[in-house]
């Protein structure tokens, strides 16, 4: 098929990393496996699949890990080519995978969404302080950007997003989905999780989203992104 008229009806190249078949698969089961689950409240609808999960971590484990997220901080980066560079103002940390506080975390998310260790990328933390941001934007990667080859071979497409609040934010800094019309307040413990992907295993733009700017206080999150294959660290 020509170049342009696949861009021009959005229409992407089949790519084995980032395949429907797959992903909505993958959707379906962690779907299946919340909807279940009585501690998961569904706030996506019909628009995208979406749940909150109250309590994931206890008061003290957040606070642990808090400490790991100071103890070493970097300026946060983005994968995207499209947000500006003033997007996102966060600081990150990426989690040793063998400290007991890290593998109680991911060990609790896999659970919960049922889904493997070797899909998750490195755990992150992040930190926000007062005036600090991500505005909106989607999670899922796209094949048309710079970023993709670079991507591609460390696990293809990414598939849900689970992020823990650790504290509470004296002012600011919620998690906004404009399109499913949801703006979640932080809250130790509390877990947001979403599905980049539609049922059918394309890049949900309803996922769309921004973490609003911390306006007294600050803020402290983990969030782990499942890849569609096993996440490889290093390329090949
Ligand atoms: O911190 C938040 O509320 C959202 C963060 C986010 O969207 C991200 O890190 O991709
Ligand atoms: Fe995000």
């Amino acid at each position: 098929m020509l170049e342009g008229l696949r861009r021009r009806f959005g229409l992407a190249q089949f790519d084995e990393k980032a395949d429907p078949a797959k992903l909505a698969r993958i959707g379906d089961e962690v779907r299946a496996r919340l909807a279940t689950n009585p501690r998961a409240e569904d706030r996506g609808g019909a628009k995208a699949d979406l749940f909150l999960v109250p309590d994931m971590l206890s008061p003290d484990q957040c606070k642990r890990l808090i400490k790991a997220i100071d103890s070493r901080i970097t300026r946060s980066t983005l994968f995207s080519d499209r947000v500006a560079p003033a997007g996102r103002t966060s600081s990150t940390h990426y989690f040793r995978k063998d400290l007991p506080e890290t593998r109680a975390a991911t060990a609790a998310i896999d659970a919960t969404l049922g889904i493997e260790r070797r899909h998750g990328e490195t755990l992150q933390g992040q930190r926000y302080l007062v005036g600090q941001e991500y505005r909106h934007h989607c999670d899922f990667f796209r094949q048309d950007r710079p970023y993709w080859p670079g991507e591609r071979p460390r696990g293809g497409q990414r598939t849900w997003t689970a992020m823990i609040y650790l504290n509470e934010v004296e002012e600011g800094g919620q998690t906004e989905f404009p399109t499913l019309g949801l703006v979640v307040t932080p809250r130790p413990g509390l877990m947001v999780a979403w599905n980049n992907m539609d049922r059918k295993g394309r890049p949900n733009r309803a996922t769309r989203h921004a973490a609003l700017p911390v306006l007294a206080g600050s803020k402290y999150v983990v969030t782990q992104w499942y890849r569609q294959e096993d996440w490889q660290v290093s390329r090949g």
